[in-house]
């Protein structure tokens, strides 16, 4: 460690090191306020962005909005021929934490400096700066996508032509502790040059 990290630094760093998702199922009230939403897209903003091109933008879905993207969500999954209880969870995966953020990718495949995956890299460093951000705060979240990523009803409710619907993360208070996880060792993705 940085001999001049301050102790804060260091337990900021520990925070970090216990983020884990929460199934939606266990996301209630309170959400963010909206001043600590504004936090947490500041922090999103923050991800590393070659070329300063921000290859995203976000659409947050709280309160009675929920409802709509309910009837989105499930009539997707109609249209898919889910079964009435796959339908029923889908309504269930916009109503059940108190807000929702959909994550809209815009990515420039033809930018003459940044390849399309370092932006696809930007994107991905903003969802877990959010996630980090929510955690940091004493929310949980969780990012989930799907097929329905790819309905065209879904995506032309949330995407300009060129963008691409990358998902939502659900936010709220964790209503039980995180489960176990598998553990990742440092060692399995960890080599010096
Ligand atoms: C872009 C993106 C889309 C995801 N979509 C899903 C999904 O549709 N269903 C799912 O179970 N997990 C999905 N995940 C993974 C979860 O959000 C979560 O990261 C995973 O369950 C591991 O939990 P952890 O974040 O605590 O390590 C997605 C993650 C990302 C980054």
């Amino acid at each position: 460690m940085n001999p001049s990290a301050s102790s804060d630094a260091s337990a900021c760093v520990a925070r970090l090191l216990n983020r884990y998702s929460m199934g939606i199922k266990h996301l209630v009230e309170p959400g963010p306020s909206e001043v600590q939403l504004r936090t947490i897209i500041e922090a999103a903003l923050r991800a590393p962005d070659h070329g300063e091109l921000v290859p995203f933008r976000f659409c947050v879905i709280g309160g009675a909005a929920r409802a709509r993207l309910a009837d989105l969500f499930e009539a997707s999954a109609v249209r898919r021929g889910k079964s009435a209880e796959s339908c029923a969870l889908e309504r269930e995966r916009a109503l059940r934490a108190p807000l929702l953020i959909a994550i809209i990718a815009r990515i420039d495949l033809y930018h003459p400096m940044v390849p399309a995956h370092e932006q696809w890299a930007c994107v991905g460093g903003a969802v877990t700066n959010i996630l980090n951000a929510i955690h940091m705060l004493g929310f949980a979240g969780k990012m989930l996508s799907g097929e329905k990523v790819r309905d065209a009803e879904i995506v032309g409710a949330f995407c300009q032509p060129g963008e691409t619907l990358t998902g939502w993360i659900s936010v709220g208070t964790a209503a039980k502790q995180p489960g176990e996880r598998r553990a990742k060792p440092v060692d399995d993705v960890l080599s010096f040059f």
